[in-house]
């Protein structure tokens, strides 16, 4: 499987403030770059805990890129995939709708009441894990459902989780023009850090993006 992570920061690194509220770190055009990777993967994942802080919806904004996926026989949008180790994401998050299909990654810990509420829902459960997601089993068990590209979005405990198991093939950051600040804000790499070994890796491309720079790694 391919692994391409996306995300915003701000100068100094934040991908929102300490609120964990969701801040607009990207303009338009790279709004709509996100949009044209959301539409080459097969599935579009994100942590519960940007679940919890933003309920994103994680489908297309473009008509002509849901059209362009149809005409290639793909389903209009992405799927959605949570890693959610308790399935503590809400019975009525917007991911959850019919749009696409959605994937909790959950672990063996995970509540019995609460997975059949979310299969109730509407969400498809994949179980990897004992108390933690274990994420190679899971993309392995996603791969399995014909997810071969998938695109990561956040946050900043499941980017580090994914360098930690070096599952990271790509990462695209635009790095927009404000400071946020706070030493509890998200970084794009938060978990428990690395102390040694630290993931390095290959700059491809620098583009000036809306008021920003975007950066392109191979990992
Ligand atoms: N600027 C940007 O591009 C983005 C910003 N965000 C921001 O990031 C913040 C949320 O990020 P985080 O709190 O770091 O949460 P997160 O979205 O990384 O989710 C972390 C949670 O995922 C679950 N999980 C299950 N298995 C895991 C594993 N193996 N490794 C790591 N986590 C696992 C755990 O419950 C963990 O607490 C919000 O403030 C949101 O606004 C989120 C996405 C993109
Ligand atoms: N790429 C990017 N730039 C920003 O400035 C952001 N604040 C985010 N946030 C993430 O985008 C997702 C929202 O998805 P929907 O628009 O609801 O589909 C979600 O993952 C945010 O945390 N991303």
């Amino acid at each position: 499987m391919h692994v391409h992570v996306n995300a915003a920061a701000s100068l100094d690194g934040k991908l929102s403030s300490r609120r964990r509220e969701q801040v607009t770190i990207s303009g338009d055009d790279d709004f709509a770059r996100v949009d044209e990777i959301r539409a080459t993967a097969d599935a579009v994942a994100v942590g519960v805990g940007t679940v919890l802080a933003d309920d994103p919806h994680l489908t297309l904004d473009d008509p002509g890129l849901v059209a362009a996926r149809e005409d290639r026989g793909d389903s209009p949008h992405p799927a959605r995939v949570v890693a959610d180790s308790r399935a503590r994401t809400p019975t009525d998050a917007r991911i959850l709708d019919d749009a696409a299909t959605t994937y909790l990654l959950v672990s063996e810990a995970a509540p019995g009441g609460r997975r059949e509420a979310l299969e109730a829902a509407g969400a498809e459960l994949v179980v990897a894990g004992a108390e933690r997601v274990s994420l190679p089993d899971a993309f392995d068990a996603l791969e399995a459902r014909g997810v071969d590209r998938l695109m990561v979005e956040g946050g900043g405990e499941l980017i580090f989780s994914l360098f930690e198991a070096g599952l990271v093939d790509e990462l695209t950051l635009y790095v927009g023009s404000l400071v946020i600040g706070g030493r509890d804000a998200p970084t794009l790499a938060d978990g428990d850090g690395f102390v040694s070994d630290f993931p390095r890796l290959s700059l491809r491309d620098v583009e000036r993006v809306d008021d920003g720079v975007l950066l392109t790694y191979d990992c």
